[in-house]
């Protein structure tokens, strides 16, 4: 058999929560995919990114971070996570430029030098410090253990991302192209929808309601250069449903207008969004409710 030039594989961004994981999946697809947030842990599907260059071809897929586990959904998160790093073989560990490399640095390094993935060093945000201070992040990277590179980036300011994704290019097996040419993401449009709205809903109450807002998108129905999308935001409190409607309904209003946006870009065509917003008590904590928001 003919020696294969062509390289294929899997690869994804492991690290603490608000490493930058999500923004640099997103800069290095170039296209927004996976939602980002400036709070932990919003990342709960595994949304994959299909890079395709002449010779090569790389599937991003997206994790959730590692926490320690309260409820059920932080259980199947934490089986989530672990599944998906032994199914890639390149990952790369993000590490802020401007915070201390530390014990949840240590405690990730350790789970993934244990897999087959080639480990890559990224120190992200680079462009939040300077020279100096990303010299001394970099050393202190290197001594936390054995990796098959250090790549510094920038994914806000776009600061050598062809670089890092050379570098990961380099560790993917040679293989046949996995994906089709025109594939961005394998991930069912209700999720994305679903996600789209989830950020929307959470944008500027954070604080309030980090983990507590779920969606899950009942009905999709294309009608020509329309199409009509029915959706129910699940909260956990009647409180926090009256955070999410706003006075007046005002606040769900800016919701569904800031999302349609967004899902009018995903599916090409006109939108008109029916929102719902639901209380159901500890949502987080049972299973069949979990299920079918698709956990
Ligand atoms: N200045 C700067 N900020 C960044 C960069 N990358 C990410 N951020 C910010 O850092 C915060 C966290 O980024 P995310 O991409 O959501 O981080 P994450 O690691 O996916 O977070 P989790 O989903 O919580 O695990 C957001 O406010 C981003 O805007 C960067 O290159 N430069």
């Amino acid at each position: 058999m003919p020696d294969l030039p062509y390289r294929a594989g899997f690869a994804c961004f492991v690290g603490r929560p608000n490493a930058g994981k999500s923004t640099l999946t997103n800069a290095i697809i170039g296209q927004k995919i996976a939602i980002t947030s400036s709070k932990p842990q919003t990342t709960r599907h595994v949304i994959r990114g299909v890079l395709h260059k002449p010779d090569s071809q790389l599937v991003l897929v997206d994790t959730p971070g590692m926490h320690r586990p309260k409820t059920l959904l932080g259980e199947r998160l934490n089986d989530l996570v672990r599944s998906t790093w032994s199914e890639v073989d390149v990952i790369g560990l993000c590490i802020p430029a401007d915070e201390p490399v530390g014990k949840g640095d240590k405690f990730i390094t350790a789970e993934i030098s244990e897999l087959k993935a080639k480990v890559i060093a990224v120190v992200t945000k680079t462009d939040l410090v300077g020279k100096q201070a990303l010299a001394e992040q970099l050393l202190a990277v290197s001594r936390l253990g054995d990796f098959a590179d250090i790549v510094p980036v920038s994914a806000v300011a776009g600061d050598q991302l062809d670089m890092l994704v050379d570098v990961m290019l380099k560790y993917l097996p040679r293989s046949p192209q996995l994906y089709p040419d025109d594939m961005l993401t394998d991930e069912p449009e209700h999720v994305l929808i679903a996600e789209m709205i989830r950020e929307a809903a959470l944008e500027g109450v954070r604080d309030e309601l980090p983990h507590s807002i779920a969606v899950l998108v009942e009905e999709i129905i294309p009608e020509g250069n329309l199409t009509k999308i029915f959706a129910d935001i699940y909260v956990e409190r009647t409180s926090q449903k009256a955070i999410v409607i706003g006075a007046g309904a005002s606040r769900l209003r800016d919701v569904g207008s800031k999302a349609r946006v967004d899902i009018e870009q995903l599916v090409g065509t006109k939108v008109y969004l029916d929102l719902h917003v639901r209380v159901a008590k500890e949502w987080q904590r049972d299973p069949k409710l979990l299920r079918r928001l698709g956990f």
